[in-house]
């Protein structure tokens, strides 16, 4: 079943300089996507897009089959619960004046009469973050630190615990590892992907690393220049019919 459905997507930051330009695809339900393609031909755009943080030119997106492309803000509340971005840098992401527990309970206090609390139960503030550290392997402590107090890779973390505490359907993924040592990157694709299976959560995730992302995604998407070039399952990654420019790819990667 297609938990998002985009249609002739475009944007254009300046009259004459589209950003995305005419792409449409679909993510089903639990599944992973990849997105990959060379720096600045759209992709992080497409996915502030699809969120409707950026405002679209024209096209459509659906979600759970319903329009939201034009949805004024006090209707889009509920898809702001059900589609969240965890982003390339944990640093930026994180409030440095607030303690993890103060960052981890912002979105529950915000959304909690859309929550369903099948997956995390809430008796107490305490008790509601120290399972969503647990969820993403961290120390029950770090609920007391502050961002600067964490690694790179603990801090992503619990942008990522942020982000499944709110019961999202849609996590898009955007270059979530980039910022992370070769150790971290491993092991924080490897939480994701265990995520997925128990929360039962689709993502977009967004790369420059085919490797990873052939790993990770059932389904690959490759823009080049603004515009999709290629889509299809991983497992036909290196069929000769690939888009060239996919083939370009995989010869460096
Ligand atoms: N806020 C903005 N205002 C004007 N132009 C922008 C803005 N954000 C992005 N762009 C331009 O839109 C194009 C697409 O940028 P985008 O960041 O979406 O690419 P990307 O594929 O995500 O790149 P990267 O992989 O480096 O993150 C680029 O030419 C970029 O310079």
């Amino acid at each position: 079943m297609s938990l998002l459905t985009i249609k002739e997507l475009t944007k254009f930051y300046q009259a004459d300089k589209v950003a995305v330009d005419h792409v449409s695809f679909h993510l089903n339900k639990g599944e992973c996507l990849g997105l990959v393609g060379e720096s600045g031909c759209g992709k992080s755009t497409l996915a502030r897009c699809l969120l409707r943080i950026e405002p679209i030119d024209s096209g459509s997106i659906f979600f759970e089959n319903e329009a939201i492309e034009n949805l004024h803000a006090r209707n889009l509340f509920p898809y702001r619960k059900k589609m969240q971005i965890v982003f390339q840098n944990p640093t930026a992401a994180l409030n440095p004046k607030l303690k993890v527990k103060d960052s981890l309970i912002d979105p529950f206090i915000q959304f909690k009469k859309e929550l369903s609390l099948s997956h995390f139960s809430y008796t107490s503030t305490d008790a509601f973050v120290k399972q969503l550290l647990e969820a993403v392997e961290l120390p029950a402590d770090l609920a007391h630190k502050y961002p600067h107090e964490l690694s790179g890779g603990q801090r992503q973390r619990v942008t990522i615990a942020r982000a499944i505490s709110i019961e999202p359907e849609l996590i898009v993924l955007d270059e979530p590892t980039a910022s992370l040592d070769v150790i971290s990157q491993k092991a924080v694709l490897t939480l994701l992907t265990e995520l997925r299976e128990t929360l039962n959560l689709s993502y977009l995730f967004i790369s420059h690393d085919l490797a990873a992302v052939s790993q990770m995604c059932q389904r690959i998407l490759v823009m080049k220049e603004c515009r999709l070039v290629d889509q299809f399952n991983t497992d036909r990654l290196f069929d000769n019919e690939r888009h060239s420019y996919t083939k370009e790819l995989i010869s460096i990667f």
